[in-house]
């Protein structure tokens, strides 16, 4: 069913665990992630970047926005367990609104590439109307290395503890994402993986909010090398270890935002199926393996998170 975001987080983060946000960008994404969810009896949070919503609705923000709520809320009357739609990397102010008018439950105003001041004041307009129709709002505070979106962060600004006590209470916002030294997509680390878990313990208790992970996604070096091993060119792919996860999630992390991991899964076992049924055109037959890996994945990230039978 159907469920707001805040409910959930503020569930994980009264009890110490954490919730995966897996973005989707087609059908077979959302029904992977939906399915290991209701397998691991586990509360889960589906998310759409802007670059999503573009891509469902043919450039159509409307149409795409509307057509991400209805798929969502049409598998999700079905499961025992609560489902949230969650707006991931919202900019455009039109597209927040677009999410929040469709009936997302959750949206992120991401405006961490601007200066404090700037941040702190595009991030309360956009709780205080949120805030006014039920909706929960999640921001960031630092910023992650690589590409988000259209945006080259090309050094990783670490998030400042003292900020976001100031952010939150002037803000208001439900969740934050704290830039400890994570960053988006397959090579997150050049040397050894390394979080800043002293600036994460930090924040947590001076916010005392539910804190979100991004580009928290593990990249498993076995389905990267299967892969490679299919034609891909992934040499160099690193993600976070296990026991940096479970470490953030101890210190007050309770929405780990995964979508890498699902891409790499997809692209390693759609090479494989393709290489070895070459006569198969039925893209049902094709996909069917491909997505039964996807799921997965997911249900192995839910057990590590925690959230598995919490729902
Ligand atoms: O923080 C994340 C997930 O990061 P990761 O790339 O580690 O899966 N996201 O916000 C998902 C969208 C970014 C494109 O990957
Ligand atoms: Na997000
Ligand atoms: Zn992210």
């Amino acid at each position: 069913y159907v469920k707001n975001t805040k409910e959930i987080l503020d569930k994980a983060s009264r009890e110490g665990y954490a919730i995966g946000a897996f973005n989707f960008n087609n059908m077979e994404f959302l029904q992977a992630i939906l399915e290991a969810a209701e397998e691991e009896k586990a509360p889960v949070i589906v998310a759409t970047s802007e670059g999503a919503i573009k891509y469902i609705g043919k450039g159509d923000i409307e149409t795409g926005a509307k057509l991400a709520v209805e798929m969502v809320r049409t598998y999700a009357e079905k499961l025992s367990v609560p489902v949230a739609l969650h707006l991931d990397h919202g900019r455009d102010f039109r597209i927040i609104m677009t999410a929040i008018k469709a009936g997302y439950s959750s949206v992120m105003i991401d405006a961490s590439h601007l200066p404090f001041e700037e941040n702190l004041r595009e991030t309360k307009k956009i709780v205080e109307i949120a805030h006014a129709v039920g909706i929960s709002v999640e921001a960031e505070l630092g910023k992650l290395k690589g590409i988000e979106d259209n945006v080259v962060e090309k050094e990783s600004v670490l998030v400042d503890p003292e900020e976001a006590k100031i952010f939150v209470k002037e803000t208001e916002v439900d969740f934050l994402a704290p830039a400890i030294g994570t960053s988006h997509g397959a090579f997150k680390f050049k040397g050894e993986a390394q979080l800043d878990f002293e600036r994460l313990k930090k924040v947590k208790e001076y916010t005392q909010i539910p804190l979100v992970l991004h580009g928290a996604s593990m990249v498993p070096q076995d389905v990267v090398k299967l892969a490679n091993e299919y034609g891909a060119e992934l040499s160099g792919a690193k993600g976070v270890p296990e026991d940096m996860l479970k470490k953030a999630i101890e210190l007050g992390i309770n929405k780990i935002n995964t979508d890498t991991d699902l891409r790499i899964t997809f692209v390693a076992y759609l090479r494989k199926v393709l290489s070895e049924d070459k006569s198969q055109i039925d893209p049902r037959k094709i996909f069917k393996p491909v997505f039964e890996h996807v799921k997965e994945i997911v249900k192995e990230r839910i057990r590590i998170f925690g959230s598995s039978g919490k729902a």
